[in-house]
């Protein structure tokens, strides 16, 4: 029975708390909605709770409490369903290392109940660069290629919705790219894509909303744009023609920073402030006769905004202690 909520809504999460039997409790009343054919990015430092909440709706691990609809289907109630909508790319790679690519591939869409169809797996391993290897066995290929293997048992049933946790740990910049390439051409197809990362130059260029887990709490949920937007900071560095001892008073209103040396003035504010008074500042400086050499702007990353975010809910929970127990 389809449980009422949005149809847009590809996973709904509401109240999901897990407590692993040892007494730890790795996610806290989590509420999240991801909509179809988004690219959403779950980031967190170690032991956030990010593959635990995969887990989740994956159907690997039980939830202590609250539900979790895909497409508007129980999980725990219409378990095939569901299943058959998801794919998960794991963190580990672990498939049978004797097993030829082509038959690994086969096996999965199987495991899934779906009809054979040759087609459809040729089609798979074309698109991940495979299909030169379909009669190699796991074992005799390398890291990158075993991992677009675990991509293509994946893929192998068709599934609506792709996890991918970490999907590019330890591979090299040329896979990454593909990798990124081929997410892009399965949300342009309509599939919906979850991944989790430590690059955040990887949720910076891919993702279409980000949300940040941290100690098991969704501390926040955002577009990436407005999330650059609103948290993002943009500091401007003017380059002096001659050094100065201190900031004139004239140029109080810029709250300017002068950098040991004097041959450099620094002023932060909001990336959400386009302007930033950077134009009526340089024709200060000019009615003053302070010539500069050089003058430039740079935004902060969403690595910058991570850290902080992550950095600050700690210091606000745990007072400062140490962060991510062992388990
Ligand atoms: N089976 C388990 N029993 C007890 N604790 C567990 C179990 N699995 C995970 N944990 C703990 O739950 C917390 C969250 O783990 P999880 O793997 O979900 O984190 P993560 O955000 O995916 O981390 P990483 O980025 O390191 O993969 C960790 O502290 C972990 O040690």
């Amino acid at each position: 029975m389809a449980i009422s909520s949005p149809s847009s809504c590809a996973v709904s999460i509401a109240g999901l708390t897990k407590t692993y039997a040892s007494g730890f409790q790795a996610l806290k009343r989590v509420d999240l909605d991801i909509q179809q054919g988004e690219i959403f990015a779950l980031l967190g430092p170690n032991g956030a709770g990010k593959t635990t909440l995969i887990s989740i709706v994956c159907g690997i691990v039980t939830a202590s409490s609250g539900t979790v609809a895909v497409a508007g289907h129980d999980i725990v109630r219409d378990y095939r369903v569901t299943r058959s909508k998801i794919g998960l790319v794991p963190q580990e790679l672990s498939t049978d290392a004797f097993e030829s690519v082509w038959a690994t591939v086969t096996f999965s869409r199987g495991l899934f109940g779906k009809a054979p169809d040759p087609a459809r797996v040729e089609k798979v391993l074309r698109d991940l660069s495979l299909w030169d290897k379909r009669n190699e066995k796991i074992m005799a290929l390398s890291g990158g290629m075993k991992r677009r293997v675990m991509i293509a048992k994946a893929l192998s049933h068709e599934p609506e919705i792709l996890f991918l946790d970490e999907p590019t740990a330890g591979v090299d910049v040329e896979l990454r790219r593909d990798m990124w390439e081929m997410v892009r051409q399965l949300r342009d197809r309509g599939v919906t894509i979850i991944l989790t990362t430590h690059y955040i130059e990887e949720a910076e260029e891919m993702a279409d909303r980000i949300g940040v887990i941290n100690k098991g709490e969704l501390i926040l949920v955002e577009e990436k744009a407005t999330l650059m937007k609103k948290l993002g900071k943009k500091q401007l560095t003017i380059e002096l023609d001659q050094p100065m001892h201190a900031v004139p008073p004239e140029l109080a209103a810029w709250n300017l920073v002068l950098k040991p040396g004097g041959h450099t003035l620094q002023r932060e504010f909001d990336a959400a402030d386009t302007q930033g008074g950077v134009a009526p500042l340089l024709r200060r400086l000019g009615e003053l006769g302070i010539g500069f050499k050089d003058v430039n702007t740079q935004q902060s990353s969403l690595e910058d905004i991570f850290v902080s975010l992550v950095h600050q809910k700690t210091h606000e929970t745990v007072g400062g202690a140490a962060a991510g127990a062992a388990a």
